[in-house]
């Protein structure tokens, strides 16, 4: 299934389970792992950070746990976030680093837990409320399912631990409870929201940018088809109007040399008689190939200019360059499969005939006057005797003449 009805049918669908469809959970994992782990990054060091200053609620609260305290605070649990930290700044798993997080979280509250279960101290239950701080530190940065788990599991110790201060129930036991358990359901639902728009943003991004790729691809393929000849596949008339203008501009601004071949298919006409249109089409597609083999250098363009007639322009080409790319064009279009037959006396290849011209623009001259003149070329072939290649006179003497038509 394509990506973009994947991303319509999950939006229809909605995310309510926090979960999309496998390749698209996998995207989205993906696409959010370095902005998240950014994140956690900084979230894991402010908690080894933040756990460690709890140590002040520990002295306030369990002074004869100080110790215990400072050692699992500082010894045990900041070395694990900043191991934690490092494990995955080096392996990229962003499933695991958020299961990684409510680890991080029971940790925390494991121990504070066993803090409050070891002291004697009268405080030993109200220092449970520590479980509401770590529960809403973790949910302000974890992903729901995993934070879901963690607070099931952080509210079960919590009544194991009240359990046995005796205050099941009852007094600070009971507040302790209430505390715990409203500050998971709101940490939870605002946690909740949060992924849920997160993913819904996420959807709805992607389908845009999904709409703005088909729509490039669109314009791409209408720009194409509006400049190709969809017979041969040849640059059309249009492309090579446009393409010549751009050629003569910069020939004239560096003073270089560019030429244009006007190509006719020898008795086409007779052709088509023979052996029908379909065929002619056929023929025409051979000989745009032949054309197309012959001249591929960057710079120059092979065009079909209508009916049975293509162009070529080539950039920084003189006359005799373009002479020699006209014969090789005529013999490469005698020696491509296409048998002619029509006609006895050209029978069996299929033959061309090019009018070539060939200047170096200065101003007052246009580029028509240019083709103008292969096309005259192109007339003279034809009336000595086709197959062959006819040249515009040198230079000078067809600049004079096209200025003289201008
Ligand atoms: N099959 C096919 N034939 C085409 C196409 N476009 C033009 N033609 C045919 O090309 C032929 C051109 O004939 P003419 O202009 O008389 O020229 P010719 O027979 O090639 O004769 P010379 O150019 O003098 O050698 C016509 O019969 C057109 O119908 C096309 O797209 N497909």
């Amino acid at each position: 299934m394509d990506t973009s009805k994947l991303v319509t049918d999950t939006l229809a669908r909605g995310c309510a389970w926090l979960v999309f469809p496998a390749p698209l959970e996998q995207r989205f994992l993906r696409d959010g792992a370095a902005q998240r782990l950014l994140l956690l990054q900084v979230a894991g060091l402010g908690s080894a950070v933040f756990f460690a200053g709890m140590v002040l609620a520990d002295y306030f609260m369990i002074p004869d746990q100080l110790s215990l305290a400072v050692i699992l605070r500082a010894c045990v649990y900041g070395p694990i976030c900043l191991l934690g930290v490092w494990f995955f700044t080096r392996y990229h798993w962003p499933r695991l680093i958020e299961w990684a997080v409510a680890g991080a979280g029971l940790l925390a509250a494991g121990i504070s837990i066993v803090l409050s279960l070891s002291s004697g101290s009268p405080l030993a239950v109200a220092h449970l409320v520590i479980l509401s701080v770590v529960v809403v530190y973790a949910t302000l940065i974890g992903r729901f399912w995993p934070m879901l788990v963690m607070c099931v599991l952080i509210a079960a110790g919590h009544a194991y631990a009240v359990h046995q201060h005796g205050q099941w129930l009852n007094g600070l036991g009971l507040a302790t409870t209430l505390l715990l358990l409203s500050s998971m359901v709101f940490a939870l639902y605002g946690n909740y929201t949060l992924e849920h728009s997160d993913r819904q943003v996420y959807l709805l991004d992607l389908q845009e940018s999904s709409l703005q790729a088909e729509l490039t691809a669109a314009n791409d393929a209408l720009a194409l088809s509006a400049r190709t000849d969809p017979l041969t596949g040849l640059a059309n008339r249009r492309h090579f109007d446009d393409f010549l203008a751009q050629v003569w501009a910069h020939s004239q601004a560096q003073r270089s040399s560019l030429a244009v071949l006007l190509i006719d298919i020898d008795h086409f006409k007779r052709y088509n008689d023979q052996h029908g249109h379909q065929a002619g089409d056929r023929c025409l597609c051979e000989v745009a190939q032949a054309l197309a083999g012959t001249v591929r250098k960057t710079g120059d363009l092979v065009a079909r200019w209508g009916g049975e007639e293509f162009a070529v322009v080539m950039s920084h080409a003189s006359r005799e360059m373009a002479q020699v790319m006209a014969q090789r064009v005529v013999d490469a279009v005698r020696q491509c499969a296409a048998p002619h037959g029509g006609l006895a006396t050209t029978a069996p290849p299929v033959t061309v005939s090019i009018g070539v011209a060939a200047l170096t623009p200065w101003h007052g001259e246009t580029a028509q006057a240019l083709v103008q003149a292969a096309d005259t070329a192109l007339y003279e072939a034809k009336a000595r005797g086709r197959d062959q290649v006819v040249c515009t006179p040198r230079e000078g003497l067809l600049q004079a003449r096209i200025k003289v038509r201008a």
